[in-house]
């Protein structure tokens, strides 16, 4: 989990956690929020969740559980930036990341001080993880997608000399561009583990946007990124979500979703994320969103496990795939879900036309591109025989097997080693749980690839309902 500050062991430092709680809590009352007397902010640390909100009384659905005034919420536009500075910020999570970079800096003088007293100093995101630490996920697609290499270009390409610039304004003499890069990924993993899609108060439709930096590019003229005091002491619960953030013109408003009863937890949502997503940026894992879990399988290797299988020819499998990208079919990666997510289907329709594609006879696929036609997204015996033996390769790449069933893998002995610090081991732990979800994952696709070609029941053609295209719910 994110932590304001690992070493804190002694009593008095225990103290200070509640004392810093306090005095965020009256800071947000004297700049206006409302906040229920049915609530509190919570120490949540025994259960390895830093700070929550919890029910002190029974709470009704619908109930106003706080609200914050929209001038207390940290953003690009209400920080204190001098206004020539946020003229030259026009990416969102650069900018913001710049804006709490200044208001950190300025200590006592910046409004947030004490916000940011109950913000995190360290993170367990894979961000900050030591090599031996990310060689653990060795197989798991989260590792590309971490972005340390390029969130370090942009905040010393663009983010650095902007601070520079204005050194004075900023508070940073004194510190060298290496402790620049530290604080921006500091305030960047904030970012992505706290910060909201704010709509602008025109727009003041319900919806509840905690969300990372990945969405920015998305992001419409209506909203901005920005940090909510309190609404981000929420810790989520994929299974009992029971609050949600309100958007209203002056404020924004925190209110329960279903009957809340004393004592229990008021918990947000991160939506329908795969543990590896949700650990990626918020740094832990729960077992209560393995049901969203994928396995990510790239074309590439598709490619090549169908060259081998298929005995093509370079030249054929390449123009196989041209008329696939330009029929707009071709993605770099495609994910494969659970068979039980009652949501998506294990194989999407363009991974079967794909794999079609690929396993049919060249005279065949000729025949389809002549008439600029496509497969049909369904698995035949081929295709699916094609796609076992992909994910047949696709479990090699992963540093161990896990046994989806008990857990246990080759290694099993690293996350037990005394010789590894808790913290590392507690990473460690968290990787095993990502793989292993991804592994389940497989192992089901497997399981099913299995069944609907059984020789017993008689090798019949896969229709399109053994791929889910008929939007039924697929049963694992
Ligand atoms: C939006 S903040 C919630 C407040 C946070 N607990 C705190 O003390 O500042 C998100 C962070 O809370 C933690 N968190 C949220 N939900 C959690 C959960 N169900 N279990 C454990 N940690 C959780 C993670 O560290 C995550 O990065």
């Amino acid at each position: 989990m994110a932590s304001e500050d690992v070493s804190m062991t002694s009593t008095e430092e225990v103290d200070d956690f509640e004392i810093r709680t306090h005095s965020f809590v009256a800071w947000l009352q004297q700049h206006g929020a409302v906040i229920s007397s049915s609530i509190e902010l919570a120490d949540r640390r025994l259960q390895g969740a830093g700070r929550g909100v919890l029910a002190k009384t029974d709470i009704a659905e619908d109930e106003e559980l706080f609200a914050v005034p929209r001038s207390s919420i940290l953003t690009i536009a209400t920080s204190n930036l001098p206004a020539e500075v946020k003229t030259q910020l026009d990416d969102p999570w650069l900018g913001l990341i710049a804006a709490m970079v200044y208001e950190y800096q300025r200590g006592s003088e910046s409004m947030w001080e004490r916000y940011f007293a109950v913000l995190p100093l360290e993170f367990d995101t894979p961000m900050f993880w030591s090599n031996d630490e990310l060689n653990c996920l060795r197989g798991s697609a989260v590792v590309e997608k971490i972005g340390k290499l390029s969130a370090d270009r942009a905040f010393r390409e663009q983010v650095i000399p902007m601070i520079r610039q204005h050194a004075t304004a900023f508070h940073v003499g004194g510190m060298s561009d290496d402790d620049l890069v530290s604080l921006c990924h500091r305030m960047g993993s904030t970012i992505m583990a706290y910060a909201f899609d704010v709509e602008k108060p025109s727009t003041t439709d319900a919806h509840d946007q905690e969300d990372g930096w990945e969405e920015d590019e998305e992001e419409s003229e209506s909203m901005s990124k920005g940090m909510i005091p309190l609404a981000d002491m929420l810790n989520a619960d994929a299974d009992r979500n029971n609050a949600m953030l309100y958007y209203e013109e002056d404020k924004v408003v925190m209110k329960s979703i279903r009957a809340i009863k004393v004592g229990e937890e008021i918990f947000n949502d991160y939506g329908p994320l795969p543990s590896a997503d949700v650990f990626r940026r918020y740094g832990y894992v729960t077992s209560n969103y393995a049901q969203y879990d994928v396995v990510e399988v790239s074309t590439q290797l598709i490619k090549d496990v169908a060259k081998e299988q298929m005995k093509m020819s370079d030249q054929d499998l390449e123009r196989r795939v041209r008329y696939l990208d330009e029929e707009e079919i071709l993605d770099e990666s495609y994910d494969i879900s659970r068979s039980h997510n009652e949501d998506t289907k294990p194989f999407s329709d363009e991974l079967c036309i794909l794999l079609s594609a690929l396993a049919l006879p060249a005279v065949e696929f000729e025949n389809l591109q002549r008439k600029r036609k496509l497969p049909r997204p369904a698995l035949e015996q081929s295709s699916a025989g094609l796609l076992s033996a992909v994910l047949h390769k696709r479990q090699g790449l992963y540093k161990d097997t896990v046994n989806p069933e008990n857990g246990t893998r080759g290694d099993a002995g690293t996350i037990n080693d005394v010789t590894v610090e808790p913290r590392s081991a507690h990473r460690r732990g968290m990787a095993q749980q990502v793989i292993q979800g991804e592994q389940s994952v497989l192992f089901e696709a497997l399981a099913m690839l299995t069944e609907m070609h059984a020789p017993t029941s008689g090798k019949r053609k896969a229709t399109e309902a053994d791929t889910g295209n008929t939007g039924k719910k697929q049963k694992g």
